[in-house]
């Protein structure tokens, strides 16, 4: 037998529908299944319904199934949707394993999610009925990379996607209909910080990207970079100066925050400009982002031994000159000069300087709110009334 239809199934077993839904379990084509099911094997790769309704198709081992837009699905031309495969007795034994979240939702347990598509169809079919039953409100569903087969059926069910990552895809599903969702979107910000280096020489520590937008090319700017997942903003700072110029910082406080709207893929932004002093004025360039970092003549024969001797021959364009321009210079860019975030910046940096304005610096803590580790940052004025533990009062430089 070259295919097998639902109806067969059922009377070739003449088992009722728990049969056939006990048949989901199993990869469907060329594996072990149960005798009885074995009896109506769909052994061989199938047609699939070329019908215009059909939506999307998934083949599994030799068989295939396809979403129609009618909300059924067809198994090699075989349309389950009118099937009732909702039987009490099915239901009891097809939904999909979830727990309940402190929303009143559901989150669907993606480490038993069913690994045959057909299986998948009817249990997310048959749990979506039973959530709406109990009053469920949000459903959330994260299918991982591997079983991404799995997608275009939640998507037919009237599941949206709201967020992916390298591993897996969440879709969610708002039961309620007369209630407007309240799932929470995906994250709307991406975080960036800038690292404001300054020596005792009153240089700032600069950099020219390799890649940069057309408008900043030749533009000395600081370095930047965007925080890691579980990074903080003060070490995110030192990391990311560290990575561009090979110059060892320590933080010492966020002086201003820039927030923008719809940078990055319609995101919004936020950039902490942090002020960091200099561990070191060794500088050990990073070629695959860094065009160059002023140093001087020197340095750049050291940088270009170094090169030479750890490559098989120097990209002398990645080489450098300076690494420290005075502020004054840096200043007077033409780019920086006419920017009104930059000249504001190196403003509130000598009022830094000058004790004239104070930065916020973090303080770990735990809230009892969500008891997890964080920074809390803010400026300590007037500890005990003494104004010399204000962290605004001490020196830049130690
Ligand atoms: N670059 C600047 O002069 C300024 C940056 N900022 C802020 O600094 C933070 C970081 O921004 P930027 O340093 O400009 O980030 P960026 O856009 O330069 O990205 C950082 C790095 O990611 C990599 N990258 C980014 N997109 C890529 C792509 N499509 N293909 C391959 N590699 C890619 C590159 O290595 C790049 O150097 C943001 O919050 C931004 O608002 C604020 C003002 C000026």
């Amino acid at each position: 037998m070259d295919s097998v239809s639902l109806s067969e199934v059922t009377v070739i077993k003449g088992t009722t529908h728990l049969g056939f839904m006990h048949s989901f379990r199993q990869p469907f084509c060329g594996v072990k299944i149960s005798p009885k099911f074995y009896l109506s094997k769909v052994d061989g790769p199938k047609a699939i319904s070329s019908s215009s309704n059909t939506k999307s198709q998934f083949v599994y081992g030799g068989g295939s199934i396809a979403a129609t837009s009618d909300s059924g699905y067809k198994m090699n031309g075989v349309n389950l949707k009118s099937r009732t495969l909702m039987s009490s007795a099915v239901k009891e034994r097809s939904l999909l394993d979830a727990y309940d979240d402190e929303y009143g939702g559901v989150i669907v347990d993606h480490g038993k999610l069913p690994s045959n598509p057909y299986a998948f169809a009817s249990m997310l079919r048959a749990s979506l009925s039973d959530w709406r039953r109990k009053g469920k409100k949000g459903v959330w569903l994260k299918l991982p990379v591997e079983q991404s087969e799995l997608v275009p059926i939640a998507i037919k069910e009237g599941f949206e996607y709201h967020h992916a990552e390298k591993g897996y895809v969440m879709l969610t599903y708002w039961i309620p209909e007369e209630e407007p969702s309240m799932l929470p979107a995906n994250a709307s910000h991406q975080v960036g910080v800038g690292g404001f280096v300054l020596n005792q020489h009153k240089e700032v520590l600069v950099v020219q990207e390799k890649y940069c937008a057309p408008s900043i090319t030749g533009l000395w700017k600081l370095p930047t970079g965007f925080i890691n997942e579980s990074e903080e903003i003060f070490s995110g700072a030192v990391r990311e100066v560290k990575e561009e110029t090979g110059v060892d910082t320590e933080f010492s406080e966020v002086i201003a925050f820039r927030h923008a709207h719809n940078v990055a893929f319609e995101k919004s932004d936020l950039f902490f400009i942090c002020m960091l002093r200099p561990l070191s004025d060794k500088i050990i360039i990073d070629a695959l982002e860094i065009k160059a970092a002023k140093v001087n003549v020197t340095r750049v024969f050291i940088r270009m031994l170094q090169l030479y001797m750890l490559q098989d021959g120097p990209d002398y364009n990645d080489c450098c000159v300076f690494q420290w321009m005075p502020l004054a210079e840096f200043v007077e860019q033409p780019m920086i000069r006419g920017d009104k975030m930059f000249k504001r910046v190196i403003e509130i940096c000598e009022a830094r300087l000058s004790h004239r304005y104070c930065g916020l610096s973090p303080h770990r803590l735990v809230s009892t709110f969500d008891g997890k580790p964080s920074s809390l940052y803010y400026n300590v004025v007037d500890d005990d009334h003494d104004p010399s533990h204000s962290n605004c009062s001490t020196e830049f430089y130690r």
